[in-house]
């Protein structure tokens, strides 16, 4: 029996560069932000399973036997290297009546739940009756990984719940982090949770979501950066909304269609993440101007590469021009296709001109804010430690 109430948040990111050409095992750059999805625990009614997501509009519970029933049918081995079959989707689709093909955001996200609760329960035990609610500080489908950061939540907190990782939070302890071997655990599972909801992730989005800071990733070789220099960014969401699995299948046809074209491609946005990795270690903590200039232009030169894999949009082309005119750089950061843009803002652009730029932005009808990078990473909370404002969020579901 689970007795305790407590909440597992995780960040969301930020890849500086490197989206996409990722998937395709170049380098990518991300750092942690400073928005979190929080999944709350709370013992439940006798034999219940509920899960509530106000984010996506999901309100649902289960009896506990009948998920049994459905692990055996679908034969979920519990396996973390293994990827979840079609045929096992399909079974669990038909479970929740969730339509075949169906891509809205809370089809995935009870399909993820699902398939993370059913397989993780097969290979460490049956997860207890307990109440979960999730709900974020992040735009879902924007670009900042709230899919991982969601699936980086579940993953810890349903193998705590079953008893494979500790619950490290001692009494009098307001938060808690898990062990590297533990954190491992949660990585794994999360990107199994990613793959249900992506089709095809790179696994960088819940690296960064599991271990927070700021890392190089490359094929499931995760890195953190030597040191990283504090960097002002603007962020702005166009609000065009988008699917990061279509985007992501997109420039796979695209490279298909024209490897000697689109390799190429990718081997300069490789190249960038790269020199941009050295620019980096190698700046003071706090730089100055003079140390800028490269940045923008690796933005500038991206920005160019990832329209020609197809993933630009008119919307993020208005927000580079935009910034340009204040004489400010951007880039798209995430999946692209609309979501968000990151913009430098070099230590001695002036506070009017930050302004100046932020009012054309909104006047797009786009929103923006300055951003915080180099976030923890997946964390246990006691419930009396967090902000009125995220307590009364997971209160109004
Ligand atoms: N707070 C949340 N609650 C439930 N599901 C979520 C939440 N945040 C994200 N998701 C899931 O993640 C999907 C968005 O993922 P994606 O298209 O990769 O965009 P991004 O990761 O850039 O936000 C949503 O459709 C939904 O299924
Ligand atoms: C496009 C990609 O590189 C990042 C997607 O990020 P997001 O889901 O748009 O936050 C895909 C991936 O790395 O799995
Ligand atoms: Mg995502």
């Amino acid at each position: 029996m689970w007795t305790r109430e407590l909440v597992v948040s995780a960040p969301g990111k930020v890849i500086l560069h490197g989206e996409h050409a990722v998937v395709l095992g170049k380098v990518a750059l991300a750092v942690a932000l400073d928005l979190r999805t929080f999944l709350r625990l709370r013992p439940g009614a006798e034999g219940r399973l509920s899960v509530s997501l106000p984010g996506v509009g999901v309100r649902r519970s289960w009896d506990t036997p009948d998920l049994r029933a459905l692990r055996e049918r679908i034969a979920a081995d519990g396996d973390e290297s293994k990827s979840p079959s079609v045929e096992q989707l399909d079974a669990l689709r038909e479970f929740a009546g969730i339509a075949a093909g169906a891509s809205a955001p809370d089809s995935l996200a009870t399909l993820a739940f699902l398939y993370m609760c059913l397989a993780i329960s097969a290979k460490y035990g049956d997860v207890p009756s307990v109440d979960i609610v999730v709900c974020s500080e992040l735009p879902t489908g924007a670009g900042l990984g709230s899919s991982a950061a969601y699936a980086v939540c579940l993953a810890a907190a349903l193998l705590m719940l079953c008893g494979a990782i500790s619950c490290p939070l001692q009494e009098g302890e307001s938060t808690a982090r898990w062990t590297e071997e533990e954190l491992t655990l949660i990585n794994s599972w999360a990107f199994r949770g990613e793959q249900v909801i992506h089709g095809n992730p790179s696994g960088v989005d819940n690296a960064v979501g599991t271990w927070g800071g700021a890392l190089r990733y490359q094929a499931g070789k995760i890195t953190p950066l030597k040191r990283v220099p504090t960097l002002r960014i603007l962020l702005t969401n166009t609000k065009v909304p988008r699917s990061t699995k279509i985007l992501v299948a997109g420039v796979k046809e695209k490279i298909l269609k024209f490897p000697a074209i689109m390799n190429p491609v990718l081997d300069s946005i490789d190249a960038i993440s790269q020199e941009c990795q050295s620019v980096l270690e190698a700046m003071p903590a706090n730089p100055s101007a003079e140390h800028y200039p490269v940045l923008e232009e690796f933005f500038d030169i991206n920005q160019h590469h990832l329209n020609v894999l197809g993933v630009g949009h008119p919307s993020l082309d208005r927000l580079c021009q935009v910034t340009a005119s204040h004489s400010l750089h951007s880039k798209l950061t995430g999946a692209g296709g609309g979501g968000c843009g990151i913009t430098l803002l070099p230590p001695d652009t002036s506070p009017l001109a930050v302004e100046a730029a932020k009012q054309d932005l909104c006047a797009c009808g786009f929103e923006c804010w300055e951003t915080k990078i180099g976030a923890p990473g997946v964390t246990l909370h006691c419930c009396s430690s967090l902000s009125a404002q995220v307590l009364h969020a997971l209160a109004q579901s």
